[in-house]
């Protein structure tokens, strides 16, 4: 079968309420210099900025961040989020694979309904191997790293990506494994595709310049 994500680097366009740059405007030119400086693809949150970056022309890969005080999953929580991203021209859905208590249907029904209704692949997001497990027997088309290091039972946010998570699903999995979280530098990347990874999302070193002055400020700057 022919996936819709090619092999390489996809790049996060995503800016929350709080950054300067949130909004569909922003995220569509980001979208463009990801494509003219080589991505394959494009990860983007809501179905405003999903349309905004399918005019690169690249695969997307479509979230819906739901954000609520009762229920941790947040990533594409429901069937309704799904649709509405679909609609929005996301081929691609990604949505939190995780056993956590979310508004909406078990992953293992959101999974086989997204393929069966709205005939799109699906992206699970996942912090364990045995989730990864479980989100490709469900029928995920791909398997990501995402989560790992944001659950409460993952090491709490490291300053690396996780590389054993990957290589461990690498092994044990046929369908494509994309590393997701923290991929800071090429060398972390080159790393990740030995590790067997199909593609290698990039976000915040790319996208968020905020983050990225800060980076540079705490690391780089003598006071
Ligand atoms: C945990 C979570 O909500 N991750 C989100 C998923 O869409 C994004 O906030 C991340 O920026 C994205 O995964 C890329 O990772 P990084 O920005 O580290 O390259």
């Amino acid at each position: 079968m022919t996936q819709a994500l090619p092999k390489g680097l996809i790049v996060s366009c995503q800016a929350r309420a709080d950054n300067p740059l949130h909004g569909p405007m922003f995220m569509g030119a980001m979208a463009l210099a990801a494509r003219d400086g080589g991505a394959r693809g494009i990860r983007a949150n809501s179905p405003e900025d999903i349309r905004a970056v399918a005019a690169a022309g690249l695969p997307v890969i479509g979230i819906h961040k739901v954000f609520s005080d009762e229920h941790p999953v947040y990533i594409t929580p429901d069937f309704d989020a799904a649709a509405a991203i679909v609609e929005a021209g996301a081929a691609i859905v990604a949505l939190d694979c995780t056993p956590r208590p979310r508004r909406g249907e078990h992953p293992q029904i959101l999974i086989r309904r997204i393929l069966d209704e709205l005939h799109a692949e699906v992206f699970a997001d996942i912090s364990t191997l045995d989730e990864g497990l479980a989100a490709a027997d469900w029928g995920a088309t791909y398997v990501a790293t995402t989560l790992s290091g944001y659950t409460e039972y993952t090491e709490p946010k490291p300053d690396h990506p996780d590389l054993a998570l990957l290589e461990a699903l690498s092994t044990r999995l046929s369908v494509p494994v994309v590393g997701e979280g923290r991929f800071n530098t090429p060398d972390w990347i080159r790393r990740g595709f030995d590790a067997g990874a199909h593609a290698i999302v990039v976000g915040t070193m790319i996208t968020n310049p905020r983050e990225i002055t800060r980076m540079f400020v705490q690391n780089g700057v003598r006071a």
